[in-house]
């Protein structure tokens, strides 16, 4: 372990911090212009620092709220901008501004942390474990027809980008329930993304569906055209509240001229794009991958915000980086208590976190040897508890 203080930076650290993360993801620093906009994304008093003798490792978060199953939200940090010094790795600094995070997260009475991870083989080891997971397809628009029966969807608004920042914060406020996994977006959220928004080489579009009752979903996207490659239409953020407006805003992105694929990255495992088309060919999935790593925080208070809607279960959370967390709770549909009755599912805090929204089996975890079941029927049981009525997911990268 290396000789290291911690401790929350000033605002006018943040540059620093932010120089050293980009260092660590090697990317060059910020110009004085972007910085100008990143610097308003940086919440005051989350972003930490580790020094020596001189600032050698950062890790970043911002308040927001989880969608959980049932449709109950609880506080989240989202977690971001981690990074140390390349010739200070492996002597323990991420360790220590996790343990801090956890730290002041539980004082502040937030009850889950996530994060997008740079690799996968770092943060289960804190307790965090892959809650959701995101399908990256590409649809070929040569031969990308819509079914017949597809829905023919409302009025489409292209926005420009002025108009897309001061707009679909308050649309984006309309549809962040939609599924287990979805985040509120505050200011700092929409903040770190202007730089990229306004992008000047490809400009990021902006298309808004409108339903019966309003905005009702939108899709951002950018259009890249490389000599030589097929010209694509990058979708960066999509949501829609209705089938009318998943179809409304496919049949828009089918009908862009000059575009020849349209890809999305990380979408919800479940969603139907192939079936709008003749022939489901002609969306091609590129890659499944994990999308955010949860932390629970609060197990206690994170198991009473969600649905429970199965026999009682005794499960027993092993948590040794948040000891108050250890220990065995009874589940009921009418309330979470700790218990001294025999577990019939014993788990690690990582485990219980991918269980949480829904996006794995207890049984399938169970088959790897993530989690033990006392017999067959606890393990119905908890497979009862843990299911997902629509596959969790994100959806917002921070
Ligand atoms: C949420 C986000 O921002 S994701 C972006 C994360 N940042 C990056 O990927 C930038 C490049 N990498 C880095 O900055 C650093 O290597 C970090 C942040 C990933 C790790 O920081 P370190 O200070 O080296 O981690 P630390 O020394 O505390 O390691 C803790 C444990 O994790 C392990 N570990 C750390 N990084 C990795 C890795 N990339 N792959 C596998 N294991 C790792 C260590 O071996 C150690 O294991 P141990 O507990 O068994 O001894």
């Amino acid at each position: 372990m290396s000789d290291h203080e911690i401790r929350v930076l000033a605002d006018e650290e943040h540059r620093a911090a932010n120089t050293l993360f980009r260092a660590a993801m090697h990317a060059p620093k910020a110009g004085a212009e972007d910085w100008a906009l990143e610097a308003r994304g940086y919440q005051p008093g989350r972003t930490l620092g580790a020094f020596d003798e001189e600032l050698i490792g950062t890790a970043q978060s911002i308040d927001s709220d989880l969608t959980v199953p049932g449709g109950g939200t609880v506080p989240l940090a989202a977690v971001t901008r981690v990074g140390v010094r390349a010739d200070r790795v492996r002597r323990g600094v991420l360790s220590g501004l996790l343990q801090r995070q956890f730290a002041d997260f539980a004082e502040r009475g937030t009850v889950a942390a996530a994060l997008h991870a740079s690799e996968g083989a770092i943060y289960g080891r804190f307790g965090y474990g892959v809650a959701t997971t995101g399908r990256s397809y590409a649809v070929d628009r040569r031969i990308a027809r819509l079914r017949p029966e597809v829905p023919s969807g409302g009025e489409i608004e292209l926005l420009d980008t002025d108009t897309a920042l001061d707009r679909l914060p308050r649309i984006y406020a309309g549809l962040e329930r939609l599924r287990p996994g979805m985040l509120a977006r505050p200011s700092y959220l929409w903040l770190s993304e202007e730089p990229f928004l306004r992008q000047a080489d490809t400009p990021l579009r902006a298309a808004v569906h409108h339903g019966p009752r309003g905005a009702d979903g939108y899709a951002r996207y950018l259009v890249s055209r490389t000599p030589g490659s097929p010209v694509t239409a990058r979708v960066v953020d999509f949501h829609a509240a209705t089938a009318e407006a998943f179809a409304g805003l496919w049949r828009f992105l089918l009908g862009l001229d000059l575009v020849d694929v349209i890809e999305t990255r990380s979408r919800p495992l479940d969603e139907p794009v192939e079936l709008l088309f003749t022939d489901p060919r002609a969306c091609r999935v590129t890659g499944v991958r994990d999308e955010i790593w949860l932390r629970l925080v609060d197990v206690p208070a994170a198991l009473a915000a969600r649905e429970r809607d199965a026999d009682p279960l005794v499960i027993e959370v092993s948590d040794p980086r948040l000891p108050a967390n250890s220990g065995r709770y009874l589940i009921t549909p009418d309330e979470v208590t700790r218990t001294d009755r025999p577990p019939e599912i014993t788990l690690g805090a990582d485990t219980l976190a991918m269980l949480y929204l829904g996006g794995w089996r207890p049984s399938a975890l169970a088959a790897v040897g993530r989690l033990a079941a006392a017999n067959a029927d606890a393990e119905r049981t908890a497979d009862r508890l843990f299911r997902a009525r629509r596959a969790p997911w994100c959806g917002t990268f921070f």
